[in-house]
């Protein structure tokens, strides 16, 4: 866990929350996809989301990021109301595509969000680091001046990170990232996005449909049962940071991995 976060806690008496939902619901028509979601993510956190297909996952980032609408209940990011939290640009988002734009080299992809802002005329957080530097964090330096169509999946994926992080949000919101990558770019990857985590201190609620991808990223595991969509279990991962690969071989791994299968297969 990043120090800082260590510090307010035992400050404060209370870690302060990055992402609070109370008695959320969201609804499609007559569908109830989510029911009654009430959860606080602190400030700096790394939560992992599994459930089985359908159960609401992206619904719930969706929420959170003012994308939807909630039908009953309250949503706040960091104190703010998710419509003024995305205008600050509190938060950012990454898909399970890169979505990049193929004829903007990778740099000028990261330098995106702060291109549109300028345009805006709004004032946004610009990020400590410059873009290159950004990209030297998610392992990229040298491939600045390629095009998208140039990059393996993993390395678009990494620069779609860059960009999520070039407008310094405090909350990352993933959605399967990894999800089309093979095992060890997988692997890879989630060594750099705990770096990047304990780096930046920003706080991650990262969907996966892998049980050792959760396992293996997150403090805590959140488990959604499906119809309708809530929350069944909130699960500690006590393992220690920073978590190498190797750490998916140990008994306390395993133990953990099982629990969740178990669980997942009553959701
Ligand atoms: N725009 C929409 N209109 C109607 N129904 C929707 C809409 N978006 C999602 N749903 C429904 O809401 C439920 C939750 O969808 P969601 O995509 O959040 O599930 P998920 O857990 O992320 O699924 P998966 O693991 O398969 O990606 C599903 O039944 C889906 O069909």
């Amino acid at each position: 866990m990043p120090s800082g976060v260590t510090v307010q806690a035992a400050a404060t008496g209370s870690p302060p929350v990055a992402a609070s939902l109370k008695n959320a619901s969201v609804r499609f028509g007559s569908f109830t996809a989510i029911e009654n979601l009430t959860l606080d993510v602190e400030d700096g956190a790394f939560y992992t989301i599994l459930g089985p297909s359908g159960c609401g996952k992206s619904t719930m980032l969706r929420l959170v990021s003012d994308l939807i609408p909630a039908a009953t209940g309250e949503v706040s990011i960091f104190g703010k109301s998710t419509e003024e939290a995305r205008l600050a640009r509190e938060f950012a988002f990454v898909f399970q595509d890169a979505t990049l734009l193929p004829w903007r080299t990778a740099i000028q992809n990261v330098q995106l969000p702060l291109e549109i802002g300028r345009k805006r005329g709004v004032k946004i957080p610009v990020s400590d680091k410059s873009p290159s530097e950004l990209l030297d964090l998610v392992g990229l330096s040298g491939r600045e001046d390629a095009l998208p169509h140039e990059l393996s999946g993993g390395m678009r994926q990494r620069v779609a990170i860059a960009r999520a992080l070039v407008c310094k949000p405090k909350l990352l919101l993933m959605d399967e990232p990894f999800g089309a990558l093979d095992e060890m770019t997988r692997d890879h990857l989630n060594m750099q996005l705990l770096k990047i985590w304990q780096e930046t201190g920003v706080t991650i609620l990262f969907v996966t449909h892998s049980i050792p991808e959760a396992v293996f990223l997150g403090q805590k595991v959140l488990m959604l049962a499906a119809h309708p969509g809530r929350l069944r279990e909130v699960v500690e991962i006590d393992l220690p940071y920073p978590r190498e690969i190797k750490l998916r071989d140990t008994p306390e791994f395993t133990r953990h991995a099982a629990h969740l299968r178990e669980l997942l297969e009553t959701c």
